[in-house]
């Protein structure tokens, strides 16, 4: 079918599931602690970070958090389980390549990395209506994330999509703006102050997620928490002028807005907190809104002091829509399906575990290509 997905909620026909294979281990370095600080905080081991002086650690060594390999396997279990289920509901589901067993590093002119199986699909591309955008990356372990959906994206095209690449960053440390995550002094969090320079130096680039977007027609929510997401938004404007609007959030989160607001229906928001509210621009604030409980701990594996969680515990707010009536929820989550189906939903409880180890829960490992719907205005 062709490529044709305006919002978060129309019903879903084609989706893109993640893969998981050949994950083994988190690369710890300045791309990966500015992500993820928000969610690395209050651990034992953080401070004093693993490359402060006196960690017996090179300068230039990496170093990588292992995960065992018994969640990786539970997690692919869980994926092909929630694949299995989408194409019982009658969407067809589209897989990556799998991250070659050999395919341990990536290499660009300026740094090389650990390699990210592409799990979280939705991370590194924003389907706008017709067109496939590969973001730029923030991730340096994720620079080439998106080549493992190639022959998906080259099969859309050939049915009439249209297919751009956002300018790709060189990367360095200097390309960071570090201000979101050095904005407050925390006990337990050291700032992230020592960039290393580079002969490829540039300064500010674009770096942006597409699950920094909520998609309602023509009109698209962007989270925005540094310059290096502002620069990325001026881009979209630009390139989309006259067909779509960007609505800028401030600093309504680091980074994703998927485990903060989800769209469920016109008029309808899913949302972490009431605090969200007044950030949002006007005509969604009388949106209704669902508040869900707060998560329940015992809902989460319990995880050695070795396993590096990389999400908050509200990652389960991050559920898909199968239809405007439909959605797919974690069945670790009873108080969440309880809120849904007091609302009037049907609600499709699947396993998936280990989504805190993993950084995503449905919406961020899936990428819906084909839903019904249109550049509707749901704004004015
Ligand atoms: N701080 C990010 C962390 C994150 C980034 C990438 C992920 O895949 C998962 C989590 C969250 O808000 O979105
Ligand atoms: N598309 C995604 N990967 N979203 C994940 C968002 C997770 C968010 N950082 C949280 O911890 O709550």
């Amino acid at each position: 079918m062709r490529l044709n997905s305006f919002d978060e909620w129309s019903p879903l026909k084609e989706v893109v599931v993640g893969s998981g294979v050949n994950y083994t281990s988190h690369e710890r370095e300045l791309s990966f602690d500015m992500v993820f600080h928000d969610h690395l905080t209050g651990l034992d081991w953080y401070y004093p970070r693993l490359d402060a002086p006196g960690s017996g650690r090179g300068a230039d060594e990496p170093v990588r958090s292992p995960i065992k390999q018994r969640y990786v396997d539970e997690l692919n279990e869980d994926i092909e389980g929630i694949a299995e289920t989408l194409t019982t509901l009658s969407v067809t589901v589209h897989r990556p390549l799998d991250v070659d067993e050999a395919t341990t590093e990536i290499r660009t002119p300026a740094w090389s990395a650990a390699v990210v199986p592409p799990l979280n699909v939705r991370d590194n591309t924003l389907i706008l209506g017709d067109e496939i955008i590969e973001t730029p990356p923030m991730i340096r372990s994720r620079y080439f994330e998106t080549q493992f959906l190639t022959p998906i994206f080259a099969e859309y095209f050939r049915q009439g999509a249209r297919w751009t690449v956002m300018p790709r960053p060189l990367m360095t440390d200097a390309s960071f703006d570090p201000s979101y995550v050095n904005r407050e002094v925390r006990d337990n969090v050291e700032p992230i102050t020592d960039p290393r320079s580079s002969p490829y130096d540039v300064g500010y680039e674009m770096m942006f997620d597409g699950a920094q977007c909520l998609r309602l027609g023509r009109d698209v929510i962007t989270n925005v928490a540094t310059r290096n997401h502002e620069l990325a938004c001026d881009w979209l404007e630009r390139h989309l002028e006259g067909r779509f609007r960007i609505h800028r959030v401030h600093r309504l989160t680091d980074s994703h807005i998927d485990s903060w607001l989800i769209a469920l229906r016109p008029g309808l928001l899913l949302i972490r907190s009431m605090d969200v509210v007044d950030m949002l621009p006007e005509k969604l604030r009388s949106w209704d809104m669902i508040v869900p409980p707060e998560p329940n701990m015992k809902s989460f594996p319990a995880y050695d002091n070795d396993d590096l969680i990389i999400t908050s515990p509200f990652i389960d707010l991050n559920v898909l829509s199968i239809d405007p009536e439909t959605v797919m929820v974690n069945e670790a989550g009873p108080e969440l399906m309880r809120v849904l189906e007091g609302h009037g939903f049907t609600v499709v409880p699947v396993r998936h575990r280990h989504r805190r180890l993993f950084g995503g829960g449905f919406h961020c490992f899936t990428l819906d290509t084909v839903r019904e719907g249109g550049a509707e205005d749901y704004l004015s």
